[in-house]
């Protein structure tokens, strides 16, 4: 009988067999691609055809190059062996073998994988054991395994600590990492949902509901190819944040996904921060029809028009300006390209208005000819058009005379008309648009507050916008405002989106308390609701602390259980100017007796400065509160807590973000 140390390594030393076995398959299928983008760079290419095929192809292999790359992390993670003995691995990416029934490597999204994240003992889908390898490099450290068939542990068994445990243990980095390794069961359900449209993801801090964003967007590349080829676009509430999980989804093998704030979406650099009263009334839902209304104004207001043809003055009727005006506006262009169907339809009404006339100048041409004979018909009804600025010859039959088709032609080119449809139906910019309704000089610096409303005013003056995608993520989704709702929704007209957030942790511009008051207006019911319940991040002697304050900020929310236990959180209490010094000997305490673990000082805004100039930089990362979603430490410092609930109207909130973002230890220090 073999120890349980000796059983594990050999174990380990089985798997390496197999570990072995597809990174020499990995190897070898880099070494295809590669060549085989090197032949297509190569290769010459006659015409734009030809070229355009060679990039396309030098495109998809460049891709394979990347993610073939990526698969050198971690390649293989897991195993699942059925009840009848078939064993299949589990890794980043599927490998195959020609003549092998069985895959030598099956990519984590693939149906075959998902007992490895879904089965439990109650329900063990068909396996005996799910194993997790800890491979470092290509070496394989450790294998450990759950058994979940209820049989009891054989030789070739190993069952110890679960690799979840270990992955938790792990410090902090500053960057999220994936977890594909460790995805646990509510969490996977939600990743590989066959559900196409609007998934929503609550869940308290540290519930994975960023893991579950990213993984479910590898998840949709992979499987859901229509959406995959529109482009997958993640959203995240600042350029801090989207940092802290810019390496989630290359480590996955995926590089084509767009990463984004909604400001940065916009197109417009803003110079400045809106005030919370500006960022609430100019993120409210009364702003898109402010606008429309204000478009629908410049639109040929009620009133008849004149225009001069030639040396004539034609005037049309209100009702001709109506018509052209209700059959642009049917054409559902927005207001720029629409301006062209109003011309139409007015030069139309002109045309008509003018042939009426050039028909009563010949009846009065015929009456005055039978009155005095001898005149030429002919160079009297072209001298009659001539005076009313046609060129026309003279016709022997006197309908033909006035050619509609090219007084049309004449009156669309004309610089009169083109005037007066330029009063009826200005061209609009957006900025202008956006400008006349807050009333704001030329030259205005815009705010990130207006940034949406420019994107709505660009879309109703220009049209949607170019670049749409597949599918969205919306990371820290609770705190979109209703217009940024829309600039979003307009960039996936497939409606195919995963939305992740937490209404306890929203900030000051969010108005909305839930998910159906906030995509009520945009999606009515439309969207699938799931949520989180188990903490992953933040231990539960930290969380037990926040009880009182959740119950304030958000009275219907369940607190979350956590996984997590350590310290209990400790506090210490500075004069008012001892603040920054106390907040120094804390952290070089911390460093001393914990080296290697990643620290943050959290703080009010307007504590920074001296934050910063007393040097606390050198032990910790300076995080001012208004941008502390997201991300994660392993222990934090909360200066001032009262502060941080004066500085907004969210503070509360803000103060919940900030306390919820350690694994480990929480310090408070006050005065
Ligand atoms: N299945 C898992 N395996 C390993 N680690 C996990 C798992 N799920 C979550 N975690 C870890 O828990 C921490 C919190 O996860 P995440 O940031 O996704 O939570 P969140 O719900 O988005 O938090 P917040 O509301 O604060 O933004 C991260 O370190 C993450 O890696």
């Amino acid at each position: 009988m073999t120890t349980h140390d000796e059983g594990a390594a050999a174990q380990a030393e089985v798997e390496q067999a197999h570990v072995a076995a597809m990174y020499g398959l990995l190897d070898e299928r880099l070494a295809e691609a590669r060549t085989q983008l090197a032949d297509v760079l190569r290769s010459p290419s006659a015409g734009p055809g030809e070229v355009f095929a060679r990039d396309v192809a030098a495109d998809r292999l460049a891709r394979r190059v990347r993610r073939l790359e990526a698969a050198e992390q971690g390649l293989v993670f897991g195993r699942i062996d059925g009840a009848e003995g078939t064993v299949l691995h589990i890794g980043r990416l599927g490998l195959h073998v020609d003549g092998r029934d069985l895959p030598l490597l099956v990519d984590w999204r693939a149906e075959a994988a998902r007992p490895f994240y879904a089965a439990t003992a109650v329900q063990p889908m068909g396996l005996r054991r799910r194993r997790h390898l800890r491979v470092e490099g290509r070496t394989v450290r450790a294998v450990s395994d759950e058994l979940l068939d209820g049989s009891a542990a054989e030789a070739g068994d190993v069952v110890g600590d679960g690799p979840l445990v270990e992955a938790l243990a792990a410090r902090r980095t500053g960057r999220m990492r994936a977890v594909v390794e460790t995805l646990q069961a509510e969490q996977d359900e939600i990743v590989r949902s066959p559900h196409r449209g609007v998934t929503v993801v609550q869940g308290g801090p540290g519930t994975g509901k960023t893991v579950v964003a990213l993984h479910r967007a590898a998840y949709v590349l992979y499987a859901f190819p229509d959406a995959a080829a529109g482009g997958v676009l993640v959203l995240g509430p600042n350029p801090r944040f989207l940092d802290y999980i810019s390496q989630v989804l290359p480590s996955l093998g995926e590089n084509d996904v767009v990463m984004s704030t909604c400001v940065q979406l916009g197109g417009v650099v803003p110079a400045a921060v809106a005030s919370f009263d500006a960022a609430r009334r100019k993120g409210s839902l009364a702003q898109a029809g402010a606008l429309a209304e204000l478009v629908g104004s410049m639109q040929a207001p009620d009133g008849g028009f004149a225009v001069r043809v030639g040396r004539e003055w034609v005037r049309l009727g209100s009702a001709d300006v109506a018509e052209s005006r209700a059959a642009a506006r049917a054409s559902g262009l927005a207001h720029n390209p629409a301006r062209e169907v109003f011309k139409e339809h007015l030069v139309d009404a002109v045309t008509d208005a003018l042939e009426r006339s050039a028909a009563e100048d010949l009846e009065r041409i015929d009456a005055e000819i039978a009155a005095s004979t001898g005149l030429d018909l002919d160079a009297l009804a072209a001298s009659g058009l001539r005076a009313l600025g046609f060129d026309d010859g003279p016709s022997a039959d006197p309908a033909e005379v006035f050619d509609a088709a090219a007084a049309r032609a004449n009156l669309m080119g004309d610089a009169y008309v083109d005037r007066a449809v330029e009063s009826l139906w200005p061209r609009l910019t957006a900025e202008a648009l956006v400008r006349t309704l807050l009333g704001h000089a030329p030259g205005a610096p815009w705010t990130d507050a207006d940034v949406p409303l420019l994107d709505e005013a660009a879309e109703l003056v220009d049209g949607p916008p170019e670049r749409t995608f597949g599918h969205v993520v919306v990371d820290e989704a609770q705190e979109l405002t209703a217009m940024r709702w829309r600039m979003v929704l307009r960039r996936c007209p497939a409606r195919s989106m995963t939305l992740v957030g937490d209404f306890a942790q929203a900030g000051p511009a969010t108005t909305a308390g839930d998910w159906p008051q906030a995509l009520g207006p945009h999606l009515g019911d439309r969207f699938a609701l799931h949520t989180l319940t188990v903490g992953y991040r933040t231990t539960q002697e930290i969380l037990a602390t926040t009880h009182d304050l959740l119950a304030r900020i958000a009275p219907g929310q369940t607190p979350i259980r956590s996984i997590r236990h350590g310290e209990a959180p400790s506090s210490r209490t500075a004069g008012r100017d001892t603040l920054a010094a106390t907040v120094a000997d804390e952290l070089a305490a911390q460093a001393a007796a914990h080296p290697g673990e990643l620290l943050a000082v959290i703080c009010a805004d307007g504590r920074l400065d001296e934050l910063s100039a007393a040097g606390v930089t050198r032990w910790a990362r300076l995080v001012p509160a208004t941008e502390a979603r997201g991300l994660e430490f392993d222990s934090i410092v909360v200066v001032a807590p009262d502060e941080i609930v004066a500085a907004r109207p969210s503070g509360e909130r803000d103060l919940y973000v900030a306390i919820t973002r350690a694994t480990t230890r929480l310090c408070t220090v006050a005065y």
